[in-house]
């Protein structure tokens, strides 16, 4: 596992900005070297912002957007159509206003999908859809995602793994359903960490003031039951992509860097 990196970025606007170009450079190299690219998106503001940031830069049709895998970290459960709904919101920022391939669009199910009202039923139907995209030079029961992009909340959660809940402390299955979730809804369906380290890239999004003490915690040593956040590196590189008031409560070991 990867030790983490930081990027801080003047403001959010400007995170999301870079984060989407870097998103582009690595979909686009992907693509190239083998065929397709697959991302992990992230629900929240900071999430959608570089969703919104990627629909809305010039080298976005870089991206051959029929070879690209797109999966998601977590999901509200709610109805199909939920304004509240992660895919939807993704939908809103990009997702509509590109040619994906609908098959390549890997959605977690909704409350009133397949699995009706049962939030673990869908995970572990999520879990089959994860396990059957995963060939075997992926050596795992979930693709090898090209990046797998994570919100922060101010409680160090990431995806829907809140400090010291059940979902956080899987080391087997790679989607739980989660209740009783401190940020509204209280159901909710999410990879495990398990499954986010898988990936090949991790990149954690935090903006705003109040994102300064779970980032300082987080990258502090902290424990990944307390800390949710703390666990999800990612195979290779490990990336937290900041704005300056996020990065304001940082150990000054950490950053800023120390000059030569
Ligand atoms: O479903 C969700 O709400 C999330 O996926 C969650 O983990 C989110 O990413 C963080 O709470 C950060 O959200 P913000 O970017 O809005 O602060």
């Amino acid at each position: 596992m990867s030790t983490p990196q930081l990027v801080v970025h003047h403001d959010k606007d400007l995170m999301a900005q870079a984060a989407a170009a870097r998103l582009i450079t690595k979909i686009v190299d992907a693509q190239s070297s083998r065929g397709y690219a697959s991302v992990v998106l992230t629900g929240g503001r900071n999430g959608n912002g570089v969703l919104a940031a990627l629909a809305a830069a010039p080298a976005r049709d870089a991206i051959d957007w029929a070879r690209l895998d797109l999966w998601w970290g977590d999901e509200r459960f709610l109805p199909e159509g939920d304004p509240e709904r992660n895919v939807t919101q993704a939908r809103e920022a990009l997702l509509d206003r590109v040619p994906l391939d609908p098959k390549r669009v890997h959605a977690m199910p909704a409350s009133d999908g397949p699995y009706g009202a049962d939030a673990d039923a869908a995970a572990a139907g999520y879990a089959e859809e994860l396990a059957r995209a995963a060939g075997p030079e992926n050596h795992g029961p979930v693709p090898v995602f090209d990046v797998l992009m994570l919100g922060v909340g101010p409680d160090t959660h990431v995806a829907s793994l809140f400090p010291e809940l059940p979902a956080v402390r899987e080391t087997e299955r790679t989607v739980v359903g989660v209740h009783g979730a401190p940020k509204p809804p209280p159901t909710r369906v999410t990879l495990t960490l398990p499954a986010i380290r898988a990936a090949r890239e991790v990149w954690l999004l935090a903006a705003g003031e109040d994102k300064a003490r779970a980032a300082a915690i987080a990258l502090s040593g902290a424990g990944e039951i307390q800390a949710p956040a703390a666990g999800a590196r990612g195979r290779s590189r490990t990336l937290w992509l900041l704005d300056a008031a996020a990065a304001s409560q940082l150990p000054r070991s950490l950053y800023p860097p120390a000059s030569p």
